[in-house]
């Protein structure tokens, strides 16, 4: 068996069939997530159809997909937040769906699209996400000014998020995820609605985590920000896993867009919107 880091693959430019570890192959314990032949379906459509992952331990681990491909739902299913139909993840070692609530501590996640208790403010509903994961008051209360400080919402602490902008709630909802001190952190776009200043900001601070042997994975869209960001990278599409490794193993050379554009096929004809011409 390959280690953690070792690519899964290396298809060539005309590939596009899945590849990966067999559904045979044990969840891996030294792995940060470790993800066995993962499948959902939503009524008819198979939004997930078997995929399966290592994720080491320490990497800034990018998801890339078009859209639809199913990085939300997998990555719903790899945190406990979605039931899946198959398989099996562990954070850890631990059993998401075994054992959720120990898995769920080592787990600091962003989902896309949560729901906030917005008539909070910003420093009520971080240190209320702290409590509600163990945290004593005084910690809490601490943290909170720590990570109020570092997103650069320290003058927004006693604003109401439902006053937020959709920057600002990416934030807090970032902080509120990371009070508890979780060893993987998983974020689903989280860079979407959210200015540069303040994206150099996350970014460093989700760097500092890995470098202090955290485990950050990452959905997103910018492959330029993924080949800069992430030391591997996964890429989806149909449900299925194309490519996995390091950044450098999967670009083999090439950038990562270009890499990405023939794994999952190239840009769609546009001959049919003649009409939008302006000429
Ligand atoms: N709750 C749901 N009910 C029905 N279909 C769903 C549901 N959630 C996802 N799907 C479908 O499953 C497929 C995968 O969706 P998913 O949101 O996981 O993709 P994604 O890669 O995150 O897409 P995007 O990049 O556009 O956010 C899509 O075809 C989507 O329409």
């Amino acid at each position: 068996m390959s280690t953690p880091d070792a690519p899964r693959a290396h298809p060539g430019p005309e590939a596009s069939e899945p590849v990966g570890l067999g559904t045979h192959v044990p969840l891996d314990p030294t792995a940060a997530v470790s993800i066995r032949n993962l499948c959902k379906s939503f009524g008819d459509k198979l939004a997930v159809g078997g995929l399966s992952l290592d994720i080491p331990a320490g990497s800034f681990y990018g998801i890339v997909g078009p859209n639809g491909a199913g990085k939300t739902t997998t990555l719903s299913m790899a945190t406990g937040l979605l039931r899946p139909d198959l398989g099996h993840v562990s954070i850890h070692g631990i059993d998401v769906w075994r054992s959720p609530h120990e898995a769920k501590r080592l787990l600091g996640v962003l989902p896309d699209g949560l729901r906030l208790f917005d008539r909070l403010t910003g420093a009520q509903l971080i240190a209320y996400a702290g409590e509600l994961r163990g945290l004593d008051r005084d910690t809490a209360r601490s943290r909170t000014a720590d990570l109020l400080s570092a997103l650069g919402l320290t003058e927004a602490a006693e604003t109401l998020v439902v006053d937020y902008s959709a920057g600002m709630t990416k934030k807090v909802a970032l902080a509120s995820a990371l009070v508890h001190a979780p060893r993987v952190i998983v974020l689903d776009e989280p860079f979407e609605s959210v200015d540069p200043v303040s994206a150099a900001g996350i970014r460093e601070l989700l760097t500092g985590f890995v470098q202090t042997g955290g485990t950050v994975v990452v959905s997103s869209h910018v492959m330029d920000l993924v080949q800069r960001m992430c030391s591997h990278v996964a890429v989806i599409a149909r449900g299925l896993l194309l490519a996995s490794g390091t950044v450098d193993e999967v670009r083999a050379g090439e950038s990562l867009e270009d890499r990405f554009v023939q794994l999952v096929g190239g840009p769609q004809a546009t001959e049919g919107l003649s009409w939008l011409q302006s000429s």
